[in-house]
């Protein structure tokens, strides 16, 4: 292409004006021939259009003869106008660089680009060139170019200046990745969620034009934009991720040294890097995306609050609220706990109810305001609660479902939905024409509101009392009533039951946070799963009637029954889609001063979001019962699904598994401030696609946590030394226990790779270690509350130390214990034993099964006595994380990994079907029935 000199200035004149005028100016100036004229720039004002063409074509003419533009000749201050043109590095093949860019922005520019076809036309007709070099094509190839080169802009900034950085974090799109990329680098669809555009202006650069000047529109993008004018071209792709942080940066950190920059942006790649660098699937990028905007909260004074924020896209900082003292519970809960000195030993399932209840005949006693403090282990006497069920007489109206009735108030709001059909992705269920099925079973008018009874009568029978008739726009009442046993009727085949049980005990130093700081969360407030169609069917539900209700849904079991609630598989009415919804009686509740567990348990589900977390759908209260509307795990729980297992207990690999989603699940909580406290496989459940979901927060602590960015120094742990016959590569047994067998010999080994791949592995490996790294482990964290289950309860909870967020790290070790071994460790005859056990005996390992070194390895160091020397108590989940045990695997896909096993599809329909088997009409609040019967507890 020619020269600029003719019309070029002339659009150059027409630039500067226009650059002043607005960002797109300054921009478009960035197209320049070295060569302005300053009295053609005055012409340029003068002269009509058509002569503007006419020096076009001269201009153009002139400039076949000329060389390309060397952009080091340009004068700097018109370096800073050119800079935006930085952003279109990317060229499409075949067209020059800085004639191309120059002058097809100078046309556009001057708004003449249909002067210059005209005059490309002109000189076409003349012209004895080939089209290929004719004016017209070269026009023609410069528009193109430019489409290219706003499709491709991101580059620009890529290459950027000298002070670039070396690995990049900024979630990015439309960038090449390099080698790191996939292990530091946030998935694209991240963006979304915690990159605001200013924080992201490559992304904006490489968005549209618009982007473009939102970018420029930062100061310091300019410098940025400045050099990368300055960049040898041929250096752009391979410097294009390396430097890609440095906008950020600039645009947060200007005060900053380069260094500090550094270690604020590594800190978002050591804590988000190694789990969430790839999103192959959606899945996959709904982890990232939860979990990548807590990473960037370096320097919040209250993390967990900002990165809940970020993590939900919650505006509402009120959503969270940390309690002044660190902890959670016993608002009314009794000052202290007495305990009997006899343990009543359960005899059923571990996870029957026990609760240490509050008694006058207790022996443990602490003064209010004071500390807890047991010296002796011996003297819990957890009683097993007499499971009731619950008849309430709910006087409903059918049509009180689709009216405004206080009945059911819906506490969250509803979102719009515009499909009728769909076909759920998770849960495989459909949701028909909602509205015509809704109409169905959910009439919405002549009826009057309803109102309740409660009633209390002791029952005897187990399963689902379900006294239902269907009678539309009739009053229905529904009869709670209580029975004394049998209730708990949860399926567990010829399995025997669980005797681990909770113990929910609240010393004075507990403190509930306050429900209206959480007033303000949205269930629905989880960008990552637009795509689940259960969302879809809560808001089509709301929007249609304008709230929540037990109305709307069938409920069609009980799955179980906890300490402060009961667990139904209900399903929305007209959708097939299967939720848990668990009812909880307030009366009941407030009268066993369990309103604070039921309260803590609400807070903590409407804060979470991630995949190894329940989902909280909806919460509602019916007619004084607390329902909270959650995903359906149709696998069981972990308790149960072991002892299926042969030997009833996991092989390695499916432990490895299982122990991993969990620990991501704890790590998820410790960073929200949320210590769990109440580990043990019955409250794990399986979820339909065979993953994990921690449940029951009802004794998990609230709490404040301060992340701290260590130091790669700091952080690396060094895999044990070890030596031996196992250490070489003739080990290839993946469950070898030798002592002294080295980590390759746990997994890795069986499948030999090839000594480059390791080489790349090791070197990755090494890189992942060195990085500073992001700890948000709630360290600081104390209370003194009686809590969680015999087997699993921490040396320092039962001697009554007082217990941070190392409890759930020496419950980590009994888990993994239990699924390796098929027990606890320290089980006694009786729950007093077991607590003695805890404190006093040495760690065993039984001879059989067989269990890695690895394993054992780890759960030592789990279960060290000392919460302080125990793994985890100083960089929480990052530690473990790091074990050997855990080698080779890929933290940032295991929600992609294929399970262990996978439970038996859900079937709503074949469920249905055998409720009315049975006899028994499944419960149908919402369809007007006289009498709606279930079971509360
Ligand atoms: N989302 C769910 N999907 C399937 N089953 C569930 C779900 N949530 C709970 N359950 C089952 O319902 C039963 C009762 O659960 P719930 O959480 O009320 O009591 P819990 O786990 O015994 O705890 P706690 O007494 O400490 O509250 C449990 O056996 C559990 O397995």
């Amino acid at each position: 292409m020619g020269s600029f000199s003719g019309t070029c200035e002339i659009t150059e004149a027409k630039d500067e004006m226009t650059s002043v005028q607005n960002s797109k100016g300054k921009y478009q100036t960035a197209a320049h021939g070295r060569s302005r004229k300053p009295p053609l720039l005055k012409l340029g004002y003068d002269y009509s259009l058509e002569a503007d063409i006419n020096k076009l074509f001269e201009a153009i003419s002139i400039k076949s003869s000329s060389k390309s533009l060397d952009l080091s000749d340009i004068p700097s201050r018109k370096n800073a106008l050119k800079k935006p043109v930085g952003v279109g590095v990317p060229r499409s093949p075949g067209i020059g660089f800085s004639e191309s860019v120059s002058l097809k922005q100078a046309l556009r520019r001057q708004c003449i680009s249909q002067a210059s076809e005209l005059a490309a036309m002109k000189r076409l007709s003349k012209s004895t060139c080939s089209p290929r070099d004719s004016e017209a094509g070269k026009i023609a190839n410069l528009y193109r170019s430019s489409v290219v080169e706003t499709g491709e802009s991101s580059g620009a900034l890529n290459e950027v200046n000298g002070r670039g950085l070396e690995i990049s974090l900024v979630p990015e799109e439309g960038t090449s990745s390099s080698t790191e990329k996939p292990m530091y680098l946030p998935a694209p669809k991240m963006k979304s969620y915690s990159q605001s555009a200013h924080s992201s202006p490559r992304f904006a650069l490489a968005t549209t034009e618009k982007g473009t000047e939102s970018a420029l529109v930062n100061n310091e993008i300019v410098p940025v934009a400045t050099e990368v004018w300055n960049q040898p071209s041929k250096s752009e792709s391979s410097q294009e991720t390396k430097h890609a942080v440095v906008p950020t940066l600039s645009s947060h950190n200007s005060g900053d040294s380069v260094l500090e920059s550094k270690m604020k942006s590594t800190s978002r790649s050591a804590h988000s890097s190694p789990r969430f660098a790839l999103a192959p699937t959606e899945k996959c990028a709904s982890l990232i995306k939860t979990e990548k905007p807590m990473s960037t909260e370096v320097r919040s004074q209250t993390p967990n609050l900002e990165l809940l924020k970020k993590a939900k896209h919650v505006g509402d900082s009120s959503l969270l609220h940390h309690s002044t003292d660190g902890s959670l519970a016993s608002g009314n809960n009794p000052a202290s706990m007495k305990l009997s000195s006899k343990v009543s030993a359960p005899k059923l399932r571990r996870k029957g109810k026990l609760q240490t209840v509050s008694s006058s005949s207790t022996a443990i006693k602490t003064n209010k305001g004071s500390k807890l403090t047991r010296k002796t282990p011996h003297l819990v006497k957890p009683v097993i609660r007499n499971k009731q069920i619950v008849k309430k007489n709910l006087k409903q109206d059918s049509a009180s479902v689709g009216s405004t009735s206080n009945i059911n108030k819906e506490i969250t709001s509803g979102l719009d939905l515009s499909n009728s059909q769909l076909l759920c992705q998770r849960c495989r269920c459909t949701l028909t024409d909602a509205e015509n099925e809704s109409n169905k079973v959910s009439p919405t008018s002549n009826c009057a509101s309803g109102s309740a009874e409660v009633s209390s009568s002791n029952m005897n029978s187990g399963g689902n009392k379900v006294g239902f008739a269907s009678n539309n726009c009739s009053k229905s009442r529904a009869v709670v009533e209580k029975t004394n046993k049998n209730s708990k009727t949860r399926e567990k085949g010829d399995f025997s039951q669980s005797s681990k049980s909770s113990l929910g005990e609240y010393s004075t130093s507990t403190s509930i946070s306050d429900e209206s700081n959480l007033s303000g969360s949205s269930c629905g407030n989880r960008p990552h799963m637009s795509k689940d169609l259960r969302w879809e069917a809560i808001r089509h539900v709301r929007k249609q009637h304008g709230f929540l209700g037990l109305g709307h849904f069938n409920l069609l079991k009980k799955l179980g029954s906890g300490d402060i609630g009961t667990v139904y598989l209900a399903e929305l009415i007209g959708t097939n889609c299967p939720f848990a919804i668990k009812v909880m009686d307030n009366e009941f509740l407030a009268r066993r001063k369990k309103m604070p567990r039921a309260q803590a348990e609400r807070e903590i589900l409407r804060i979470l979001d991630h995949p190894f977390l329940p989902t909280l759908y909806g919460q509602f209260t019916s007619d004084n019962l607390s329902c909270l509307v959650m995903e359906y795990c149709p696998g069981g729980d972990l308790h149960v699904l072991r002892q299926k297992q042969n030997g009833r207990y996991f092989p390695e690999q499916a432990a490895r598994f299982y122990v991993a989603e969990v620990l991501l699940a704890l790590e998820y909580l410790h960073m929200l401030g949320v210590i769990y406290r109440d580990l043990k496989p019955e409250n794990i459940l399986v979820r339909e696609d065979g993953h994990i979901m921690l449940t029951d927060f009802d004794l998990s602590l609230r709490c404040t946590v301060s992340p701290t960015l260590l130091q790669s120094s700091s952080v690396i742990m060094e895999p044990p030394k070890m030596s031996g016959p196992c250490t070489g590569s003739s080990c290839i047994d993946p469950l070898c226990i030798e002592p002294s067998c080295q980590v390759a010999c746990f997994s890795p080994r069986i499948l030999p790779a090839s000594a480059k791949a390791k080489k790349l592995k090791a070197e990755l490996a090494a890189q992942v270690r060195s990085l500073p790294q992001l700890v948000a482990e709630p360290t600081d964290a104390r209370s003194n509350s009686f809590v969680g289950t015999h087997e699993y309860l921490a040396p320092e909870i039962i001697k009554g130390e007082g217990h941070g967020s190392a409890v759930d790290w020496w419950t980590f070790g009994i888990f993994l214990y239990e699924l390796l071994y098929g027990r606890t460790p320290f089980k006694g005859a009786g729950n007093d034993e077991t607590l003695a056990n805890v404190v006093l005996q040495s760690l065993k390992f039984p001879d059989s099964p067989l269990v890695s070194f690895q394993a054992r390895d780890l759960i030592r160091a789990l279960l060290v006595k000392d919460p302080e020397s125990r793994l985890g108590s100083e960089r929480g989940a990052a530690e473990i994380k790091q074990h050997p045990f855990f080698d080779g695997l890929n933290w940032a896909l295991i929600r992609c990994a294929i399970p262990p096993q996978l439970p038996e599809l859900c079937d709503v329909g074949s469920v249905k079907v055998a409720s009315l088997e049975k006899g028994k009409k499944y419960l149908e609040y919402g369809a007007a029935g006289d009498h709606l019967e279930f079971e509360l507890f």
